[in-house]
């Protein structure tokens, strides 16, 4: 049995957390959420046959066997660099975090520190095990395209760029980089991180993020071309109810990733 640490506990944590609560071989024993969400929390996880313990902090001597991260990139700094330096395994979906210049190296730093390991999260997009093989032998290009419903860039910099109310056509919000991506779009471009992770890197996958109002689900697609030959890929994501910008596909990577740590054989 893994007693797991969910940081977070938004739409991908509830949605988690209704699929875990079966699973005989794991349990989430505590979420950490921002004190100011702590009481709701509690009364969303009120229902639940093994309610979590709601913190606002990983106490100092607690050791989960894992801790899985959903909450958003600032989480990455705040939870996870600190839980891979007490050698506590950490599997993350907030990947776009790493596309702040010297992050990534100081997780690698405090997972050595702590003997531990970080695992990025496929989340909304497959094929990144085919992506991560490709690059084994060279990759040429990889250009990814997300597309996404005009509301789910709500609250994002697109609204600097058109109204969003009143789209009438699919409009190119951003072109540019992966890291850029990333940064600008927190929420919305953590696959074009994961891409690039597994790819070309953060610099040089090109990346082009699309609003369209036709549009009634998250598309996801990848272009990659390699000594490998070349693969394209189009991913359409439902989106989750109590969050538009996600895709349920996040919801099940958190749940298949934690399995395969549990159980006897993983795939
Ligand atoms: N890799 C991928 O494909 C995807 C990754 N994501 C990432 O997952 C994150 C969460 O997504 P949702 O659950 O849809 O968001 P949400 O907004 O529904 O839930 C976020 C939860 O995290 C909590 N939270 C926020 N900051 C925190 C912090 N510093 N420490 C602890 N808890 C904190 C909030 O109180 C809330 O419970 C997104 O912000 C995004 O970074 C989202 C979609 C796809
Ligand atoms: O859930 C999705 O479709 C993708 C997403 O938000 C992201 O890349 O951050």
């Amino acid at each position: 049995m893994l007693n797991i640490t969910m940081i977070g506990c938004g739409a991908i944590g509830i949605g988690a957390l209704e699929l875990l609560e079966k699973d005989p071989d794991l349990r989430v024993d505590a979420v950490v959420v921002p004190a100011e969400s702590q009481e709701l929390i509690r009364q969303r996880l009120a229902s639940f046959e093994r309610p979590p313990t709601v913190l606002t902090e990983l106490p100092a001597d607690a050791r989960p066997d894992l801790l899985v991260e959903c909450a958003g990139h600032r989480a990455i700094e705040q939870h996870v660099l600190p839980a891979l330096a007490r050698g506590i395994p950490c599997l993350v979906v907030s990947v776009g975090a790493l596309s702040e210049y010297g992050l990534a190296e100081r997780l690698e730093a405090a997972a050595r520190e702590g003997g531990t390991r970080i695992e990025l999260l496929p989340g909304a997009i497959g094929g990144i095990d085919a992506l991560s093989a490709a690059k084994v032998g060279g990759l040429e290009s990889v250009l990814y395209t997300g597309r996404k419903p005009a509301g789910a860039w709500k609250g994002t910099p697109a609204e600097q760029i058109c109204d969003l109310d009143n789209l009438d056509e699919a409009t190119v919000i951003f072109q540019g980089s992966a890291r850029e991506a990333a940064i600008l779009y927190p929420k919305n471009a953590n696959v074009a991180a994961t891409l690039s992770l597994a790819g070309l890197g953060l610099d040089r996958t090109e990346v082009q993020l699309i609003a369209d109002p036709h549009s009634s689900e998250n598309v996801h697609q990848v272009e990659a071309r390699g000594a490998f030959g070349g693969f394209e890929l189009t991913l359409r994501g439902k989106p989750l109810a109590a969050n538009p910008k996600t895709s349920a596909l996040t919801v099940y990577s958190v749940v298949r990733a934690l399995g395969n740590h549990a159980h006897a054989i993983s795939i």
